[in-house]
């Protein structure tokens, strides 16, 4: 839009006159669209979408978007996801410092040994639909959990948040299980707190009666992904969870409505969308040129799922990493994947093609992972679960980082009305 077609509007904040730029009307408001490309007044700043707002202060993780930099803590993404796990990944996020070798297996011990869910969670989670998708029901579950733990929900008690922090980490892939076997109309398995938690995920997950040998291979893959969807500073799902912690809810209700947010596709939900977008391109009789063609052209607002990024500006840092496994997963898993060859040409193409070049497009941790997680067997409405499963530690670290911050206050940000002015009420029979 030229500013030509920009005209200016005041509103009336708190006695403060403020000026923001007034697009023309469009079709369906109600006569005035207010565009953040407004002038800025020092009280109220109109930034939807928060592009340019910071909402903490923060010492968790650190992004450098155009240079496609991630530390959690100050570590290398690409360290941590080559030499770490999950729980020690975790224990960094929320306690400030990688721990000892002693510290890690009192962790770890303690987490383990809280894997267990209430017997009433089968009855829970068994009166969902079988259809119903597994977000549902793990933030509906997560909800539950402070009913079965009055003691842990004390958000300015240290040891009810230790507590609730270990219960959370504990139970969560024990719910993501139970979620995933119901869709399928399984019987749901407890943990074997003797297998360590990702194994025994895996096993509370796949295993079909009898015995059940975990594969390594399945396991390292998946540390792996749950360790580069830790954390990702202030995105959709945290910011959810720090602005209803913000009102001192405790840390069950802030993380179920992370799960929400996290769902969406524009965010985490994205992992689900770019195999759907896969299944489509190979079933359709479009070739992948065209495919992006009615992207660019934003054919119904089709997207290239899985591209794009608000920071990075450059290649994602756990894209690369993911792209760089995903062919030795499938190979190793014995699995070889056409869609993996789509959407590497889909990239390719995208890399190469001015308009991505020009947005800055590159491939984020939705675009690989979904592969991965379909080569291990898990099917698309568990892609993000998984994503929530590996998201927790960051949601509990914001969330004790917000709640310790005595400069925290409600989260409430301010509107600029572009309603009606007043009016008088007319009664129905006159309308
Ligand atoms: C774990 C995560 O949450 S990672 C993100 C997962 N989400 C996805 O993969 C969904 C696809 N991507 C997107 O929708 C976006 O890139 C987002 C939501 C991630 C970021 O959105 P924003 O920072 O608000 O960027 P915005 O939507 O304004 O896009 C800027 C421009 O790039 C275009 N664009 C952005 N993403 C894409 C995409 N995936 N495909 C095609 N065009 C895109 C937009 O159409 C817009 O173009 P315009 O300037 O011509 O209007
Ligand atoms: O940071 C974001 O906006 C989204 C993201 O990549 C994540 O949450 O991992």
């Amino acid at each position: 839009m030229s500013d030509a077609t920009l005209t200016p509007a005041t509103f009336r904040v708190d006695d403060h006159e403020l000026e923001f730029a007034r697009v023309p009307a469009v079709e369906g408001n109600d006569g005035v669209h207010i565009s953040n490309l407004l002038k800025e007044t020092g009280l109220v700043t109109l930034d939807s979408g928060f592009m340019n707002t910071a909402s903490c202060e923060s010492k968790i993780t650190y992004i450098d978007g155009d240079a496609g930099i991630l530390r959690y803590r100050g570590y290398p993404i690409e360290q941590l996801a080559e030499q770490s796990s999950f729980l020690e990944v975790a224990y960094l996020l929320i306690k400030g410092e990688l721990p000892t070798a002693t510290e890690l297996s009192a962790f770890t011990e303690r987490v383990e040994r809280h894997t267990h869910l209430h017997d009433n969670f089968k009855a829970l989670i068994g009166a969902f639909p079988q259809d119903a998708h597994p977000m549902a029901v793990l933030s509906s579950a997560v909800s539950a959990l402070p009913g079965y733990y009055p003691e842990s929900v004390d958000p300015f008690d240290e040891n009810a948040v230790e507590l609730a922090t270990v219960l959370l980490l504990a139970k969560l892939p024990t719910i993501a299980a139970y979620a995933f076997r119901r869709s399928r109309g399984e019987e749901m398995i407890g943990p074997d707190q003797s297998l360590g938690y990702v194994p025994d995920f895996l096993r509370m997950s796949f295993a079909n009666g009898g015995g059940y040998e975990t594969d390594p291979e399945l396991v390292k893959a998946l540390n792996l992904l749950l360790i580069l969807h830790a954390d990702h500073e202030q995105n959709c799902s945290t910011s959810t969870v720090r602005i209803v912690g913000s009102a001192h809810a405790n840390l069950y209700a802030s993380v179920s409505a992370g799960i929400g947010a996290l769902s969406g596709p524009l965010h985490g939900g994205a992992n689900e969308a770019v195999l759907a977008m896969l299944n489509d391109i190979q079933s359709s009789d479009d070739d992948v040129d065209t495919f992006m063609t009615r992207v660019k052209n934003k054919e119904q607002g089709v997207r290239l799922m899985g591209f794009g990024h608000r920071v990075y500006k450059n290649y994602d840092p756990r894209a690369a990493i993911v792209k760089g496994v995903a062919h030795t997963v499938l190979e190793k898993l014995g699995k070889s994947d056409e869609q993996l060859e789509i959407a590497m040409r889909l990239e390719e193409i995208a890399l190469s093609d001015e308009y991505f070049i020009q947005r800055k497009l590159y491939p984020n941790v939705d675009f690989y992972t979904g592969l991965i997680y379909k080569a291990m067997g898990f099917p698309t409405n568990m892609f993000t679960p998984l994503f929530a499963v590996g998201r927790a530690p960051g949601w509990i670290a914001q969330w004790r980082e917000m709640m310790n911050d005595p400069t925290t206050k409600i989260g409430r940000p301010r509107q600029v009305y572009t309603g009606h002015a007043e009016r008088e009420y007319v009664g129905v029979d006159a309308r």
